[in-house]
């Protein structure tokens, strides 16, 4: 059904445009053990990486200008952000290569209150979940917000920014190595500044639903045309309306699979991170925490000794994967790859992915799934990944033929 919803809305011009679909993973991007809290370090690192890899002017650490587009004050700052209409409106361009979409999982957000009200299994005239599909919504809305505002910003969520504030924030900057702050012509010199045209969509608003769990209607229009006008949407896991269950959650995992499916990106990328939590579930419910550096896809959970990591999996022409990279020993490759689901998780956490992500494999897409904030995932985000040697830390999944 899906599938004949992605041919239907196949047009020849956007298959062609996007470069990467991006997964910010929930388990990269919030602290998966505490209630709806970002990880500042490793969302801004996503972010930076991602400016990187759209940047046309490929000069790793030269200051550039870069234009902040989070133009609203944020709760706390004392002055408004100053504009320089004049000097933006001389710019020449943004210098980004804007073709991608970024879709962003729910981490700590969302998860939670839809574990706790069933909206993953459906029911609306219940009250419960009802208010649980609204919860839901308000924490994962506000966690793609906080994305939007990340990727556009310019001086917003940073150590400085008290100091910056008082002397009267300026949205033209100057972007410098990390690290480092100084004071230039048209604003302040500043490092955590991406600058990236970024517009938050929501699937439920743009009335994709689901049938038993599955996508049954993705209204992309939406999608494609800000893509053609140079803004980089970014989705996210939802709670949607379901044809036979009233309601569910539709992950992050699934979007990025039907995107592929009918953009047809030139590779897609799904970052992950440490730390893996064994025995999931927030603070209060956790007996057991173990943290782990997670890399991509292992031959179990990676809190397990000896997990290996598949550095290559290849899927055939009827969707049947196999691990090519590393050989390994017959007893381990007998068991495929185990996975431990996190028993908040709504949406199946590393085994939809993987599904996802062979499905995907499965039209000649490759797919990298990699630990966000290391010289991997930059790697990743500019398609530069090669199997071919040792050097590149994480999964790729890729079609066999
Ligand atoms: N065999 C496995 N290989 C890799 N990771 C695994 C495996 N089994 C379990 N995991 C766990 O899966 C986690 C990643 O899945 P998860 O669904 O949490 O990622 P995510 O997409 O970042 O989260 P979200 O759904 O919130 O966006 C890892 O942190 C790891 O602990
Ligand atoms: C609202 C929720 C829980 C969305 C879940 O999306 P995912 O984290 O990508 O699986």
């Amino acid at each position: 059904m899906a599938e004949e919803a992605a041919q239907e809305q196949r047009s020849p011009d956007p298959t062609r445009s996007v470069r990467c679909i991006v997964k910010l993973g929930g388990a990269a991007i919030t602290n998966k053990g505490e209630l709806e809290s970002i990880n500042e370090n490793n969302l801004r690192s996503a972010c930076a990486q991602l400016r990187q890899a759209m940047s046309e002017s490929n000069s790793d650490g030269a200051p550039e200008k870069v234009l902040g587009m989070d133009w609203s004050r944020k709760r706390g700052d004392s002055a408004d952000p100053a504009v320089d209409a004049e000097w933006i409106t001389g710019m020449a361009g943004l210098g980004l290569e804007t073709n991608f979409i970024v879709v962003h999982g729910a981490g700590s957000f969302g998860h939670f209150q839809a574990s706790r009200s069933g909206v993953h299994k459906g029911g609306l005239h219940s009250t419960l979940v009802k208010a649980g599909f609204v919860a839901t919504r308000i924490s994962v809305t506000s966690l793609n917000q906080e994305i939007v505002r990340a990727l556009a910003r310019g001086i917003q969520n940073s150590l400085l920014c008290p100091l910056l504030c008082a002397v009267g924030p300026s949205i033209v900057i100057t972007r410098l190595p990390v690290g480092t702050s100084d004071e230039k012509n048209h604003g302040t010199a500043y490092s955590f500044a991406e600058g990236i045209p970024s517009v938050g969509m929501s699937p439920f608003a743009c009335g994709w639903t689901t049938k038993q769990r599955k996508l049954a209607s993705s209204n992309t229009s939406q999608i494609i045309q800000s893509l053609h006008a140079g803004f980089v949407p970014v989705l996210h896991g939802d709670a949607v309306l379901d044809e036979l269950l009233d309601c569910t959650i539709l992950s992050g995992d699934v979007i990025i699979r039907h995107l592929a499916q009918l953009l047809s990106p030139k590779y897609v990328v799904f970052l992950v991170l440490l730390p893996s939590l064994l025995c999931c579930g927030f603070k209060s419910f956790c007996h057991l925490w173990k943290m782990t550096d997670v890399h991509g896809v292992y031959d179990r959970p990676p809190t397990e000794p000896d997990a290996v990591l598949l550095r290559e999996i290849e899927v055939d022409e009827d969707g049947r994967w196999s691990i090519v990279k590393p050989v390994l020993l017959q007893g381990n490759n007998n068991k495929g790859v185990e996975i431990s689901v996190a028993s908040h998780d709504t949406t199946g956490g590393m085994e939809t992915k993987i599904l996802e992500a062979a499905v995907i494999a499965r039209l000649g897409i490759d797919v990298y799934i990699t630990k966000a904030g290391t010289d991997h995932s930059l790697r990743a985000l500019k398609g530069d990944v090669s199997t071919d040697t040792e050097d590149w830390l994480g999964t790729v999944i890729r079609s066999s033929r």
